[in-house]
């Protein structure tokens, strides 16, 4: 049997609605009393939709992420003009309302599955558990369903994984698991930190395109961060360029990809190898890193690492549209204002 075109998901409720499933305005993140590592963060995700986060590391993708499910530490300030998920404020959320809306509003799916999962628990009962810690599930519809979304996420074998613990599985069949438990209560809103980057580059593909049919069948939203521009280009349909803190780029993927107007997202995109191998020599880089200091500046702060940078960059500058669906922070835009429409619609 063919699993992938044969099981089909069993969700009896469409979950797509003209309503936004994450809205956050002006997100501002702290750790103690240091400089934001985040500042003034804004993000829709529309049901159904998947927005990509990019950016190098230290960037506060995690961050972002992290303050989404609820689980900064007790050290973070988090601030914010606006941060809501499946509809519900949660600015001012206790740790007990998170709880409540985690699995349930929003599910997570982080690098490494072991760290997701309870070595000494058979998989068929955690997956139920999610389920029954939502009240969603009597114990006998619990484990009828936890089979369901072992075959729905196509584990092979379904029946004998429902008895297996995590070390009996390989590390490509786990983080299908943890995808089945974070949908396990249908939540509206998926975030999935670096899913693959823990898996072979052959699974890491399989479990991309899983990820993207379940979440396209199930109508969540999803924000997938990634370090890896191929990833984003595969399954996003809006991508999120990060740097220092701050979104300095976003768009659909073919707009920031094929037509980047920030000096950062063009050297991102020229420092990936081309399987033509077409770069003479060695491959381009950004010259130097994030400094913790350049959080703090009041204008761009790629200008220090950036080789277009000059003194009107300096400047606080906002995010301004080039077109309907493409958003660049530079005053030395590579493309201009309005540029070709034709490239991102
Ligand atoms: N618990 C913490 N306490 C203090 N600083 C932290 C904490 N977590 C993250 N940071 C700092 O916040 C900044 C952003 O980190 P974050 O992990 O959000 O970035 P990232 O873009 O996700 O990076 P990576 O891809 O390496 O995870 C970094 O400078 C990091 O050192």
């Amino acid at each position: 049997m063919n699993v992938a075109t044969e099981i089909r998901p069993t969700f009896d409720t469409d979950v797509r609605t003209a309503e936004p499933c994450l809205a956050v305005d002006g997100l501002d993140i702290a750790y103690g009393t240091g400089t934001p590592v985040v500042s003034d963060f804004s993000l829709t995700v529309a049901p159904g939709e998947t927005v990509g986060l990019i950016g190098e590391s230290g960037c506060g993708k995690s961050s972002v992420g992290l303050a989404l499910l609820g689980l900064l530490p007790d050290s973070a300030q988090v601030s914010a003009r606006t941060l809501d998920i499946a509809g519900q404020d949660v600015l001012g959320a206790t740790d007990r309302d998170f709880q409540k809306l985690r699995g349930r509003e929003i599910g997570m799916i982080f690098q490494e599955p072991m760290s997701a999962l309870n070595p000494c628990t058979r998989i068929g009962i955690q997956i139920a558990e999610v389920l029954r810690l939502h009240g969603l599930a009597d114990k006998k519809t619990a484990q009828a369903r936890a089979l369901e979304l072992l075959q729905l996420v196509q584990v092979p074998e379904p029946e004998l994984r429902m008895k297996q613990f995590p070390h009996q599985l390989s590390g490509g069949m786990r983080q299908r698991i943890v995808i089945a438990m974070a949908l396990a209560a249908r939540p509206k809103v998926l975030v999935a930190d670096e899913p693959t980057t823990a898996l072979d580059v052959t699974v890491q593909a399989q479990i991309l395109r899983l990820l993207a049919q379940i979440q396209q069948d199930s109508g969540a939203g999803m924000v997938l961060i990634s370090h890896d521009l191929g990833v984003i280009a595969e399954t996003c349909d809006r991508v999120v360029v990060m740097y220092a803190g701050q979104i300095i780029e976003q768009g659909t993927p073919e707009a920031v990809l094929s037509a980047p107007a920030h000096p950062y997202t063009a050297g991102l995109l020229a420092s990936i190898p081309t399987l033509a191998g077409d770069h003479a020599g060695d491959l381009p880089t950004i010259p130097g890193g994030i400094a913790a200091e350049d959080r703090a500046r009041p204008g761009c702060r790629f200008a220090p690492r950036c080789a277009l940078a000059g003194p009107e960059c300096e400047a606080p500058l906002p995010l301004e549209a080039l077109t309907g669906s493409h958003d660049v922070r530079c005053v030395k835009s590579l493309v201009p204002v309005g540029y070709s429409a034709a490239i991102d619609e």
